[in-house]
C-alpha cells in the first residue's frame, strides 16, 4: 500500500483529542480513591444488623455493633460502631478492618490512620488504643498508641502515623484499634469515621492512589470525564449531587450508586477538579440531566431546582470567591477558579430522548445564559431527536466489536463540516469476532484493542470535528467487577495496563500537533493509518488488523532519516490480565534510514499497532 501525504492539507489535532472518561463503577471505593478502610463511617447502613459490620471484625470477644448514634459525629453520617468490653479477657481486645479485598501493609510507607470517639458515658478508663496493622494470623506487623479518656463523651479525633515495622508476607491483613483487656473491661467506647490512607498522588489530603493516578497521568490525558456514566444518577433520589460529595468527610453522606453499592463520596467533585488539574487534563464535567432511567423524568415545569443545582455546581468549579460556592471552594484550597470548558447535560439521554428535547433546551438555555463561556455537550443520539438550541457539541458512545470499529474508521468522514464538535466520549470493544458467539470480554484483547486502534486513526484523521475521545469505564477492581472489559484493572497491590491502555497510551502520546490528510485507507480492509507532524518530527501510526503481515510505503513532504518505530504485537487473543500483566506491551527501537529520503517502507506486522516517529 502507498500513502502519499498531501503537504498542503492539514488540520490541529486538539490538544483534548485523547482524554479519560471516569464514573464511580468498581472503581473509585477501594481503588483510585486511597482511602484503605471499608465501610468507614457505616454509610446507608441498617443499624444492628450483621450487614451494616462489613469489612469490620471483633478482636479477642469485644462485642462490635453499629448503631445510630443519639449523638451523631455529624449530621450526614448518624451511625457508629458501639464497642463493649467484657470482663475476663486477657492481651489485646477490640476491632480490625479487612481493607478491600485484602490491605497491603509496606514498611516503606508511612499510613495516615485517625478516627472519632466517645463514651456514651463519662468513666474514669483512661488508657492506650494500640493502632495498626497485623496478619491475618495474628502477627504484629506495627502499631503506634493514642491516648484514649472516658472523660470524653463528645465526638473527638485522634489522628497517628503508623509506619509498619514488620514486613507483610502478602495482603492477607488487617487494620486493628485494640486496648488492654484487663484496663478497658466493662468500658463502651462508639467510634466514627475511621480513615487509613497510605501516601496519596502528589501528597494530596484525601487524596488519590499513587500507583492507579500514576498509571492514568501516564496516557497525558487531554480531558477527565466525570461523574460519570450511569453514575450520574439513575433516579431524582438518587442522582449524584456535588454538593453532597464536598467539604469536611463528616459532611458526606454518601450514596446508593447507580452501580448498586454505596459512594462514599470521599472522591467527590472537589478530589476530580484537583485531580483534572493535577494531570494537566481539561474537566467535562458532568450534571443530572432531569433524566431518570426507572422511566420518569422531571417535567419542564419543576426542573427549575436542578438546574440551581447545576448552576451551584459551576460555580463551585469557576464561580468568583463572591458566590457562595467559588468561597466554598476558595475555603477548601483552591480560590482561583479551575479550568472548565465543558459541561456534559446528562449522561446518554438517548435512553430517554423524547424528554431531552426540553430537558437539553431549558439546561442549555438557562446556563450558557449564566455561563455564555463555557461549552455544553449533548448526549442523545446526534441530531436524534433534533433539540434547540442546535447543540454545538455532541457526546457519542459506542460498544462494538472489533470489525464495527475497524470499519466505522470513516464514521465521521461524512459528517458536515459545520462548526458542530464531537465527543467520542465512551467506546471499547466489548465483545470479540472470533467467536460466532461474540462472548464478552473481561479484558480487552489485542483484537480488540486494533479495532480500537483502527476507529482511532479515523477520529485523528476527522479531528477537525472530533475534539476529544475516551475508552470507557477507565478502571475497575478485579475482586468485585460489574463490567467489562476495563481500560485498566488493579487490585489491592498492582495496576494491570491492558492492551488497550497501550493502544491508547501509544496513541496519547504520539498525538502530534498536525494531521496531513493522506490517502485513505480502505473501511473494508485490514491496513489503517494516520500521519500528524510533531514540530520537525514526522509521526505515522500503523495499525494491521489482519493475521498476516503486510507491507506500506509513505510518500512524505519532505526527507526523513532517522528516528523509532514503537510496535505492539502477538496473537489475536491475547489479552494482559492479573495472571499475565505484560504478555503484550509496546517495544520501541530505532529506525535510521540508510539515506535521507521522502519515501519510507514499512514491513507491518500481522496484528500489530506500530508508532513511527522520524525527522
Ligand atoms: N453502559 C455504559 C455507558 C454508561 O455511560 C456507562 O456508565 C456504562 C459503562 O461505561
Amino acid at each position: 500500500t502507498t500513502v502519499a501525504v498531501n503537504p498542503t492539507s492539514h488540520h490541529t489535532v486538539p490538544t483534548t483529542l485523547w482524554g479519560q472518561t471516569y464514573e464511580e463503577v468498581n472503581s473509585g471505593d477501594g481503588g483510585l480513591y486511597a482511602e484503605l478502610l471499608q465501610n468507614r463511617a457505616f454509610q446507608k447502613v441498617t443499624p444492628n444488623t450483621q450487614e451494616a459490620l462489613v469489612g469490620w471484625h471483633s478482636i479477642n470477644g469485644a462485642n462490635i455493633n453499629v448503631i445510630a448514634d443519639p449523638i451523631p459525629v455529624s449530621p450526614f453520617l448518624p451511625n457508629a460502631l458501639q464497642v463493649t468490653f467484657p470482663p475476663n479477657r486477657f492481651g489485646l481486645i477490640g476491632f480490625g478492618n479487612e481493607g478491600f479485598y485484602g490491605l497491603k501493609v509496606d514498611t516503606a510507607l508511612t499510613y495516615k490512620a485517625s478516627f472519632y470517639y466517645r463514651f456514651p458515658t463519662a468513666t474514669s478508663y483512661r488508657g492506650n488504643a494500640v493502632i495498626g496493622f497485623q496478619t491475618v494470623s495474628g502477627l504484629s506487623l506495627g502499631s503506634v498508641t493514642a491516648p484514649i479518656s472516658g472523660a470524653q463523651t463528645t465526638w473527638t479525633q485522634v489522628s497517628v502515623s503508623v509506619t509498619p515495622a514488620q514486613v507483610a508476607f502478602n495482603n492477607n491483613n488487617y487494620f486493628n484499634v485494640v486496648f488492654d483487656a484487663g484496663a478497658v473491661a466493662g468500658q463502651t467506647i462508639n467510634f466514627a469515621m475511621l480513615s487509613l490512607f497510605p501516601p496519596t498522588y502528589r501528597n494530596r489530603a484525601n487524596g488519590v492512589r499513587l500507583d492507579i493516578a500514576t498509571a492514568i497521568a501516564e496516557n497525558r490525558p487531554g480531558f477527565f470525564r466525570f461523574p460519570g456514566g450511569k453514575n450520574l444518577g439513575t433516579t431524582i433520589d438518587t442522582r449524584w449531587q456535588w454538593n453532597t460529595t464536598v467539604g469536611a468527610l463528616l459532611d458526606r453522606p454518601g450514596r446508593v450508586g447507580a452501580w448498586g453499592y454505596t459512594n462514599t463520596d470521599g472522591l467527590g467533585l472537589f478530589e476530580f477538579l484537583q485531580f483534572s488539574e493535577d494531570i494537566g487534563a481539561s474537566p467535562i464535567m458532568g450534571v443530572w440531566s432531569g433524566l431518570a432511567l426507572d422511566g420518569s423524568s422531571i417535567e419542564e415545569k419543576d426542573l427549575g431546582p436542578y438546574i440551581q443545582q447545576a448552576i451551584d455546581q459551576i460555580n463551585f468549579a469557576i464561580g468568583p470567591t463572591s458566590t457562595v460556592q467559588g468561597m466554598l471552594r476558595a475555603t477548601l484550597g483552591h480560590s482561583a477558579p479551575f479550568p472548565l470548558t465543558y459541561i456534559e447535560i446528562g449522561n446518554e439521554d438517548l435512553l430517554s430522548s423524547d424528554t431531552y428535547v426540553y430537558r437539553w433546551r431549558y439546561f442549555t438555555t438557562v446556563l450558557s445564559q449564566n455561563f455564555p463561556q463555557l461549552r455544553y455537550i449533548a448526549t442523545s443520539n446526534a441530531n436524534d431527536p433534533v433539540v434547540a438550541p442546535d447543540p454545538t457539541h455532541w457526546d457519542v458512545h459506542a460498544y462494538k466489536t472489533p470489525s464495527w470499529f475497524a470499519k466505522n474508521s470513516f464514521f465521521y468522514d461524512s459528517f458536515q463540516r459545520n462548526g458542530t464538535l464531537y465527543l467520542e466520549g465512551e467506546y471499547a470493544v466489548v465483545d470479540n469476532d472470533i467467536q460466532a458467539t461474540h462472548d464478552r470480554l473481561l479484558y480487552p484483547t489485542l483484537q480488540g484493542s486494533l479495532g480500537e486502534a483502527a476507529f482511532m486513526t479515523g477520529l485523528e484523521r476527522n479531528s477537525d470535528i472530533v475534539f476529544g475521545a475516551a475508552y470507557s469505564p477507565l478502571l475497575n477492581n478485579v475482586a468485585n467487577t460489574q463490567w467489562t472489559p476495563n481500560l485498566l484493572s488493579f487490585d489491592v497491590n498492582n495496576v494491570y495496563r491492558s492492551t488497550s491502555f497501550y493502544v491508547q497510551k501509544l496513541f496519547a502520546t504520539n498525538r502530534g500537533q498536525l494531521y496531513y490528510s493522506s490517502t485513505l485507507p480502505n473501511p473494508g480492509g485490514t491496513l489503517f493509518w494516520s500521519v500528524t507532524q510533531e514540530s520537525s518530527t514526522w509521526v505515522m501510526k500503523i495499525v494491521n488488523t489482519a493475521d498476516s503481515p503486510d507491507n506500506i510505503t509513505f510518500l512524505l513532504p519532505v526527507a526523513v532519516r532517522q528516528g523509532t518505530s514503537t510496535v505492539m504485537k502477538g496473537a489475536a487473543t491475547d489479552s494482559n490480565t492479573p495472571a499475565n500483566p505484560n504478555l503484550v506491551a509496546p517495544v520501541i527501537s530505532s529506525l535510521v534510514l540508510s539515506v535521507a529520503s521522502k519515501q519510507l517502507t514499512y514491513a507491518v506486522p500481522s496484528l500489530s499497532l506500530t508508532v513511527i516517529r522520524i525527522t
